[in-house]
């Protein structure tokens, strides 16, 4: 097959008007390289100029107008600052009134009085006579002006476009030269026939000539519809190629045992029955493991759903077939409370779980490498120290990352080199994330859901107080350890202000000491200034019940596992975002005790502050919450999204076009399952476009 260059391909360069000044500039400031670039640099308005008003329908109502009539008057007035020039227009209706501040010398030589022109700007009112400051003008005859309304195009633009005499007007130039030049068989079709049939989509040589100038709303709509869709199913189709690589053609360890240990643990050291979520992945995952591709899975659970066991008992299948695993947690003291509770759930069974960190000494390090080395350690859980390069495994079959957010894809990747085959990789994620993210964020990964809490456990009643119910609020935490219970309060981090942050909390230290004086209430502190060591002892304490009270900034935010405590308490709750509040209320409500979460606020709130402690309020599900967020912040706003490039979109919002996205996934995987190396006939249009713009390394490699 060949792929002759196409027009689209042109350097902006060669379009009558640029040059390569302009050229110049148009790459610098607005990423326009080529022809296509340019077509592609869409609109992000229209300003309407399909109707002409009739100056005696202004009201004060009444917002943008185009009028059309003749000049009437015309002369300079004032002095100094109201200095001005001001034109009388008549339309046959009435007079309308324009002025302008600048530019008056040689607007009074440019505009004639008996002269028609097209006015078009936002209408007040001045002494009852309707009026436009600095409006545009064009000179039109007779019958010409009717024939030729339009929607005006309106680009994104820069100062230093501007500045360069290429503002939004000059860009509308060029892009009407450019579609001028260009015919139907210049902008080939890339979706398929059956495609456009079955979402009722428009050709793309139309879209673009529509999406830029449109003759009236509807062919706008017609043309967004139509690039939208395209947008998110040639992302679909690249992410799907991804996986339907590894799927075919990756090369995976196979694990098809299932052995002593995996069994030993299940009959007789499972401290409980596993839900049905957890059954369901545990089983995705072991289907993965035995099918010789090489894993990669998403597994996204809500807080306090069970995540460790799914990755210990992955980690287990992994031993009985002769190879070692790792678990990597974001902090030290999750990678430690993973430890403690592998080392004790797997007591019974002969494997050797051990961990690394930064603050392993030197010479515990040492030892740990060379036991990993020697295929002596069977499960190594730690922090980023796992992946350093000195950290060789005799045979690691199994990498578990947890929290996704905090590592890098670059981090994950350099896993994947420390075995020959690239071991299986089970990313969790404990922050829900809305499946619209998911399918494109994440689409490259297969990924299951938790959904389902361990049986017993209440939901965790959330409240909203105002700073004046303080004293009641600590009444209530007494109340709670009195019957035996610990609570944890929280203190805001904001980046920006490290040093404040530490005083506010020292602070709130103060004054949680001074509530509580009496003996029997014991306070542990746990901030970001404290060493490893330090904070690890302090978490000891509350974790061993040696203290009651959990005075902290966000560091416990993931993961800490306390089933005792029942209360959360997060100081300037408004100061948090919605996922870090479900992270932290999912402290609580780990035992059967039921559990209470005071988020405690200054009274004067902003509405969006409102809207997300509403929601918190009225729902414990992480899922719901995520998909708030989502609306609350938009896709670009949430961590980890904003860097993997995958969601810049120009048209397309994944929020708004949440079934539109849902139908790309649904066609560009269907074209994936029937017809992977795009041979038949109707999808070669694809195959072109895939070749000659978009996803080329991604999909050549596949042919
Ligand atoms: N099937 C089950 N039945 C009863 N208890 C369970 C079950 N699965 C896990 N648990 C317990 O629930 C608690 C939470 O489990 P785990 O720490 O694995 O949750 P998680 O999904 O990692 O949550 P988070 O992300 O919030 O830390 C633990 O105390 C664990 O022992």
């Amino acid at each position: 097959m060949t792929n002759k260059p196409s027009i689209l391909s042109s350097p902006v360069e060669y379009l009558k008007g640029v040059g390569p000044l302009r050229a110049d500039l148009l790459k610098k400031e607005a990423a326009i390289f080529t022809f296509n670039d340019l077509l592609e640099y869409f609109p992000f308005r229209h300003i309407d100029k399909t109707q002409i008003t009739n100056v005696n329908r202004i009201t004060t109502e009444t917002e943008y107008v185009q009028v059309v009539g003749k000049i009437t008057s015309l002369e300079i007035i004032g002095e100094k600052r109201g200095r001005r020039l001001v034109a009388s227009l008549h339309d046959g209706t009435g007079e309308l009134e324009l002025v302008w501040f600048q530019g008056i010398n040689w607007l009074e030589k440019s505009l004639h009085v008996g002269r028609r022109y097209r006015v078009f700007g936002k209408a007040g009112f001045f002494m009852n006579t309707p009026q436009i400051s600095h409006p545009e003008m064009e000179e039109v005859t007779e019958g010409v002006v009717e024939k030729n309304l339009f929607l005006e195009p309106v680009y994104p633009g820069t100062e230093k476009l501007k500045a360069r005499n290429l503002g939004g007007r000059q860009i509308a130039k060029l892009t009407y030269t450019l579609l001028q030049m260009l015919s139907e068989k210049d902008v080939s079709e890339n979706l398929p026939t059956s495609v456009l049939s079955t979402y009722h989509l428009i050709g793309r040589y139309q879209a673009f000539r529509q999406i830029h100038f449109p003759v009236n709303k509807q062919e706008y709509l017609d043309a967004l519809k139509r690039l939208k869709f395209e947008e998110l199913f040639i992302s679909q189709l690249r992410l799907g190629f991804i996986r339907y690589k590894r799927h075919s053609f990756s090369k995976g360890l196979v694990f098809n045992k299932v052995g002593d240990c995996f069994n030993e643990f299940y009959n007789n050291n499972l401290p409980f029955e596993l839900t049905g979520a957890q059954k369901r992945v545990l089983k995705e995952i072991r289907k993965d493991m035995g099918s010789g591709k090489q894993m990669n899975r998403l597994l996204q659970g809500d807080v306090g759903s069970g995540k460790t066991i799914v990755a210990l008992m992955s980690m287990l299948i992994a031993a009985d077939n002769g190879y070692q695993s790792c678990f990597m947690a974001p902090t030290e003291i999750l990678a430690r409370q993973h430890y403690e509770s592998l080392s004790s759930l797997l007591r019974n069974i002969p494997v050797t779980v051990r961990i690394l960190t930064g603050s392993s000494s030197a010479k515990e390090k040492k030892e740990i490498l060379q036991a990993t080395a020697n295929g002596e350690i069977t499960i190594l859980t730690g922090t980023h120290a796992l992946i350093e390069d000195n950290v060789l495994f005799r045979s690691l079959g199994l990498a578990i990352v947890d929290e996704q957010h905090r590592f890098g894809v670059a981090q994950r990747a350099k896993l994947w080199k420390k075995n020959e085959i690239s071991p299986h990789v089970l990313v969790m994620t404990a922050t829900p994330i809305p499946r619209t993210l998911a399918l494109t964020a994440y689409g490259d990964l297969d990924y299951s859901i938790m959904d389902e809490l361990p049986p017993g456990r209440k939901p965790v009643t959330t409240v909203h107080r105002m700073e004046y119910a303080r004293p009641q609020v600590m009444d209530f935490i007494k109340s709670e350890i009195k019957l035996g219970r610990q609570a944890y309060i929280i203190y805001p981090l904001i980046e920006e202000s490290a040093k404040l942050d530490f005083e506010n909390l020292m602070k709130g230290y103060e004054e949680v000491k001074a509530f509580f004086p009496e003996p029997g209430f014991y306070i542990s502190m746990v901030h970001g200034r404290q060493k490893s060591v330090q904070k690890q002892a302090n978490m000891e304490r509350f974790i061993k019940g040696d203290t009651q009270i959990m005075v902290s900034t966000t560091v416990i935010e993931v993961g800490v596992n306390v089933p005792n405590a029942s209360v959360m308490l997060i100081e300037s709750a408004e100061k948090f975002g919605l996922p870090q509040l479900h992270q932290l209320r999912g402290r609580v409500g780990r035992g059967s005790e039921k559990s209470y979460c005071i988020l405690l606020t200054k009274v004067r709130l902003s509405a969006d502050a409102k809207e997300r402690l509403k929601i918190m309020c009225s729902t414990n599900n992480g899922f719901k919450i995520a998909e708030k967020d989502l609306e609350i912040r938009g896709p670009g706003d949430i961590e980890g999204t904003r860097q993997s490039g995958i969601l810049n979109f120009k048209l397309a919002n994944i929020i708004e076009d949440k079934k539109m996205l849902e139908a790309a996934r649904y066609s560009a995987q269907k074209i994936i399952d029937e017809d992977p190396n795009l041979s038949m006939a109707g999808n070669e249009c694809l195959k072109n476009f895939l070749l000659l713009y978009k996803g080329k390394t991604v999909w050549s490699k596949i042919s």
